[in-house]
């Protein structure tokens, strides 16, 4: 091991890739005194903002993504991404880095294939049970690939899996101590049972409608409920609130205090990403899952599915929600052996020291 290590953190995109990057960042820098990180990340995507106020200097890439459907974007996706590949070349000449990490994203493409080229040891992490073509493609030259699902030598090299689950923000660890705390930060009522609805780091239309469309049985019941909707349809529903009066009901478009929004919950309404599922199985937390249905490959009903099989969570799916979710919720919140029963075998899957057993894998090629 070298005493100065130097190391690119690349990808980005939505929270899912952001956070667990973070995380990996933080556990070099506990493991090594010497450790410089760059992050590598998207122009004008959620990274650029959150890597710099977690305390980490980030360069970005013209790079996006393809869109699905006939879109102009699609037209300078070439031209974009030939550009990102020059200048994530620049970037690794420039930085030298001794390790490249890659958490999916737009920018782990240019950046991993570049710093590949160049000899340089590169890793993967896969968040999700399900990889895509990106991460396929960059694994023929990685040296090692870090998953959280069991299964993945569909995708990749057996011999290059390392099961570590996905990394998670170390103040998710003992929320149960910052219930107190959790209640008063977000103003409510510590005898009543309190829901947790979240849809992910950018927000779920179809988790939003199917709580705007029963508010009066949110209203009629004794819950209460910290409701994050993406920062996309916050004036929508606050616009729709207006007719109604129910305090036991806080809205936030994004919550910068995750681990007192688990704190506060009983359990939880959440999308099926990777991150989001690991967490839930740190904190224990009860939850009933809706996979978006826009995701590549489905990815986030196998996510779910992973949970569901071994009765640690229940799946309600996107098309159905609008009847079924916050009836199924009101159901659950009151069945309190399905709530110990979930909590319990989703604590089971918990993999709490996925981000330093990462940062000893990306430490040992240096
Ligand atoms: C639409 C989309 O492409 N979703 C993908 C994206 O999900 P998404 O970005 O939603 O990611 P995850 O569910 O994996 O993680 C969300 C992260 O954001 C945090 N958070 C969320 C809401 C909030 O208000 N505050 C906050 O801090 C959560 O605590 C978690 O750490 O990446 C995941 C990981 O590759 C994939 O599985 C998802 O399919």
């Amino acid at each position: 091991m070298k005493q100065k290590i130097k190391i690119i953190v690349s990808g980005g995109g939505t929270g899912g890739h952001i956070f667990p990057a973070i995380s990996i960042a933080n556990a070099l820098k506990e493991k090594h005194n010497d450790c410089e990180i760059l992050f590598v990340g998207a122009e004008g995507k959620m990274e650029m903002e959150k890597v710099p106020s977690a305390g980490y200097k980030i360069v970005g890439l013209p790079i996006r993504g393809l869109q699905r459907n006939f879109s102009k974007e699609n037209l300078n996706f070439f031209s974009r991404l030939f550009k990102s590949l020059r200048r994530a070349k620049a970037i690794v000449k420039d930085f030298q880095p001794d390790a490249v990490v890659g958490v999916g994203g737009y920018a782990s493409g240019p950046l991993l294939h570049a710093a590949a080229k160049m000899g340089i040891p590169t890793v993967i992490q896969e968040q999700n049970s399900y990889a895509g073509i990106t991460n396929k493609l960059l694994a023929k030259k990685a040296k090692k690939i870090c998953v959280a699902y069991e299964g993945m030598e569909r995708f990749f090299p057996a011999d290059k899996i390392l099961l570590t689950g996905n990394p998670v923000r170390k103040d998710l660890i003992n929320i149960a101590l910052k219930k107190q705390e959790a209640m008063a930060h977000f103003e409510l009522d510590p005898e009543k049972k309190t829901i947790l609805v979240v849809g992910g780091s950018l927000g779920a239309r179809t988790i939003n409608n199917s709580m705007l469309g029963s508010l009066s049985a949110i209203s009629d019941s004794e819950v209460q409920v910290i409701w994050q909707t993406g920062k996309f349809y916050i004036e929508k529903v606050r616009e729709e609130l207006k007719n109604w009066d129910i305090p036991g009901l806080k809205v936030f478009d994004f919550l910068g205090r995750m681990d007192l929004a688990y704190a506060a919950a009983d359990m939880v309404i959440s999308r099926a990403g990777a991150g989001t599922i690991s967490e839930l199985c740190l904190v224990e937390k009860p939850c009933i899952l809706v996979p978006s249905p826009n995701v590549s490959e489905d990815h986030q009903t196998k996510n779910a599915m992973a949970l569901v099989n071994k009765n640690a969570a229940i799946m309600v799916k996107d098309i159905d929600a609008e009847k079924e979710l916050v009836v199924e919720a009101l159901k659950l919140i009151n069945d309190a052996d399905k709530l110990s029963e979930l909590s319990a075998n989703c604590k089971a899957l918990a993999k709490p020291d996925a981000a330093d057993e990462i940062a000893e894998q990306i430490i040992a090629l240096t």
